[in-house]
């Protein structure tokens, strides 16, 4: 049987002083093929072109984390000196992640990704959640990869939701590596887990017919070793199969 697209949007860095480059961190593309599907590197092309000519090539979105933020006036926060921001990726994922809900894409949010689906549906952003009065520091420790990528606290899964039925319990331990977090949930998402201080930690789209999820921790990260991650990857793998059996191109393999 042909593989599920899964479609990825790049970020558009200026790099080594001379041209813009177009990309993605490769554990996300592990990550997409690990979830049984081919991984498509879409170009940050903003409203070049429309999400539908995306959309058509695609079985399913996995949005990425990213250093780079979200522009504020996306979701009516004030500029920050010297941040950094990627408002080409911005232009090409906020309407993508819409219409791709819209259409019943399955769509699979992770930090940066999990923040733009919050953006894409109205919600707003904490630009720094160290400095909210209550809420811990969730930045990344220093250390080797493994020391950054490793667990850092304990999220609480709400019962009766999404990670709750694949994952099987109400608690897990994650990885934190963002300074940003969701001040306001978007309209129509149901919170899906909660950081100890009360941070919203993975959220889904309510009255959805595709697969919308989306986490702020990092679970492409080693995810063969991690039954959570090993759940969510599978169920969004499954996912993007069914949407392509149902909306697109793949048929079964004929025996020779
Ligand atoms: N810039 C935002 C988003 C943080 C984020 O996505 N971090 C991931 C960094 C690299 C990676 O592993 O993909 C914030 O600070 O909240």
């Amino acid at each position: 049987m042909a593989l599920p697209v899964i479609g990825i949007p790049c970020c558009r860095w200026w790099l080594n002083d001379t041209q813009f480059f177009h990309l993605v961190t490769e554990k996300y593309v592990e990550a997409a093929k690990g979830a049984g599907g081919l991984p498509l590197l879409i170009p940050a092309l903003g409203d070049t072109i429309a999400a539908g000519e995306i959309l058509a090539h695609v079985d399913g979105l996995l949005l990425t984390g990213s250093p780079s933020n979200i522009e504020p006036h996306h979701y009516g926060g004030q500029p920050v000196e010297g941040d950094f921001n990627d408002a080409r990726r911005d232009a090409t994922t906020l309407p993508l992640i819409r219409s791709a809900v819209d259409a019943g894409v399955p769509v699979l949010g992770i930090c940066r990704g999990f923040q733009e689906m919050n953006v894409a549906f109205g919600g707003s952003l904490h630009q720094a959640v160290h400095a909210q009065p209550g809420l811990l520091d969730h930045r990344e420790p220093s250390g080797n990869l493994d020391e950054r990528y490793g667990p850092a606290h304990e999220v609480a899964l709400v019962e009766g939701g999404m990670l709750h039925a694949l994952f099987g319990r109400t608690s897990a331990r994650v990885n934190s590596l963002h300074k940003q977090g969701i001040a306001t949930l978007g309209s129509g998402l149901v919170a899906e887990a909660h950081a100890p201080d009360g941070l919203i930690e993975a959220f889904r789209v309510a009255d959805t017919r595709g697969f919308a999820l989306a986490v702020q921790w990092h679970p492409e990260w080693k995810y063969w070793e991690n039954p959570l991650s090993q759940a969510l990857f599978a169920a969004f793998g499954t996912a993007c199969t069914q949407h392509a059996r149902a909306s697109r191109h793949i048929e079964p393999r004929r025996q020779a």
